[in-house]
């Protein structure tokens, strides 16, 4: 499939998906994302990949949503054609993914960055949810992702007053994993999806499962899933190899089983 909204490419073992609409900051219109779940489920089917980054320019991740696609839109448009659902293919990523936000990463845009498994911020980056200037409030996770990132007292903050806050701010409430400078941002998004992607696929994947297990369940049930998940791992010809590897000081070969 051709793409008019993204760039999709591969790089060694990284997938790397680029929102490519600079004439509306890479607002966030229906067939962009699309065209984005058609990346993931061809990164996803794709072996030779083990991570996958989600970026957009240096002046914008993303602005949002679509306003002028929404505008229009009507209680049953949105209710019928359940909208926002689609949205929620990234969060459902089964390998690793991590956005790469240099710019504005509003309302949408924040949100999809938050369904992602972290975010490496460019110093540059510009975070908020003003979903309430237009009249609305945030649709995608806003209110819920980012409250549990970011605790109720600055999640209030944002989404009631709309203002934006700036990558160190951003860092420092827990939005963020980490902040580089503006030009090393892909250098370190890349540098970090290789390393992840040279572990073992599967217990990478079990990982990250058992870490977002943490958000839907008690700390009781969490820790039994977490330690039938690591149970499971003693089945696996990487957990053989990566503890040889170490016994032996070599590199570990893992190979995915
Ligand atoms: C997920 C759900 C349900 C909701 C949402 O996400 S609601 C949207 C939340 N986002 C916003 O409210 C941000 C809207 N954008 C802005 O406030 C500004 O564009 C800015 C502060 C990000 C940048 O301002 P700047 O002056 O540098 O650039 P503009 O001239 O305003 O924008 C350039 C170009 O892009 C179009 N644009 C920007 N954002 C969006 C958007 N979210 N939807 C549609 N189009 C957008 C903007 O209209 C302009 O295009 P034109 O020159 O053709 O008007």
């Amino acid at each position: 499939m051709g793409y008019e909204h993204i760039r999709v490419e591969s790089k060694g073992r990284v997938g790397v998906i680029t929102l490519d609409r600079p004439q509306a900051l890479n607002a966030l219109c229906t067939p962009l994302i699309d065209e984005v779940n058609q990346a993931l489920t061809q990164f996803e089917g794709d072996d030779k990949i083990g991570c996958i980054v989600l970026t957009g320019s240096e002046k914008a991740f993303a602005a949002g949503a679509d306003i002028k696609e929404m505008s229009e839109l009507t209680y049953m448009d949105a209710y019928l054609g359940d909208f926002i659902t689609k949205w929620e293919q990234v969060s459902r990523t089964r390998k690793p993914i991590i956005a790469a936000v240099a710019g504005y990463a509003l309302g949408g845009g924040c949100e999809l960055a938050m369904m992602c498994d972290f975010i490496i911020a460019a110093d540059n980056a510009k975070f908020g949810q003003p979903e309430i200037t237009l009249g609305v409030m945030p649709g995608a996770g806003g209110t819920q992702r980012l409250t549990r990132l970011v605790g109720k007292s600055k999640a209030m903050d944002l989404c009631l007053t709309g203002r934006m806050m700036d990558a160190e701010e951003a860092e420092r409430s827990g939005l963020v994993a980490r902040v580089v400078p503006a030009d090393d941002l892909m250098t370190e998004a890349l540098k970090a999806a290789d390393k992840i992607a040279g572990f073992s696929l599967p217990i990478a994947m079990m990982t990250k499962e058992s870490v977002n297990r943490s958000y839907e369940t008690t700390l009781t049930e969490g820790l039994r899933f977490e330690r039938r998940v690591f149970h499971s791992m003693f089945a696996t010809e990487d957990q053989k190899e990566g503890m040889a590897a170490f016994v032996e000081k070599r590199k570990p070969q893992f190979s995915n089983k």
